[in-house]
């Protein structure tokens, strides 16, 4: 049976690589993580692209990538950290019948879980925190508007897929996995 993929989408830190990944063993299905994806096609970090193309650049590959994955089957993906802000990916995911699964964390979880990492462009910036805080709360209405379901991804990451696959079950997803 053909079975549109599950995208998990949220914040920078929330889990989407972690958590994607054991869901994805859970089921047997495939992982692909879009930012990884994006680096292989263009054969550059996420940094470099922002750096030496600039964001747009990296906003087109986003979308280019989205409309490569969404058609797919039994694969489980997890999103860059901007991919569902922008209303024509949603639009894509909907139109393949992709259950979108929204992790969310508060912002001081997600400072204390990237301390140190300066691969995210946007958050090498000397307020941290302050920037966090304010991308996150501007974000999380539209992450919540594109997802089906919302999980705590404050949890251990295997309760967090356990809640998940619970949900998706309950909200009529099929998972044969
Ligand atoms: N449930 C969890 N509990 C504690 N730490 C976690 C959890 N999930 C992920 N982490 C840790 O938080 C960090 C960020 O996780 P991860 O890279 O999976 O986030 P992400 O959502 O994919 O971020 P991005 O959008 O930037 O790609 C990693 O160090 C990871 O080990
Ligand atoms: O939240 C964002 O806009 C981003 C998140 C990362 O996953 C990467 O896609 C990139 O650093 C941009
Ligand atoms: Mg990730």
């Amino acid at each position: 049976m053909t079975q549109p993929p599950i995208v998990l989408c949220g914040f920078m830190g929330c889990g989407k690589t972690t958590v994607g990944n054991m869901l994805a063993h859970k089921l047997g299905w495939q992982f692909v993580d879009m930012d990884h994806f994006i680096e292989h096609r263009a054969g550059k970090t996420v940094s470099q692209i922002f750096d030496e193309l600039g964001e747009p650049a990296f906003r087109a590959m986003e979308r280019e990538a989205v409309g490569i994955l969404s058609s797919q089957s039994r694969l489980v993906i997890a999103t860059g950290g901007g991919v569902l802000t922008f209303p024509e990916n949603v639009e894509v995911f909907r139109k393949a019948g992709c259950p979108i699964v929204l992790l969310d964390v508060p912002p001081e979880e997600v400072a204390r879980r990237l301390q140190g990492d300066t691969s995210r462009p946007l958050l090498n910036v000397p307020d941290r925190l302050e920037t966090i805080r304010r991308l996150h709360g501007a974000r999380l209405p539209l992450y919540q508007k594109a997802a089906d379901i919302q999980v705590d991804a404050a949890k251990s990451p295997e309760l967090v897929v356990e809640n998940i696959t619970l949900s998706l079950k309950s909200n009529k997803f099929p998972l044969d996995g």
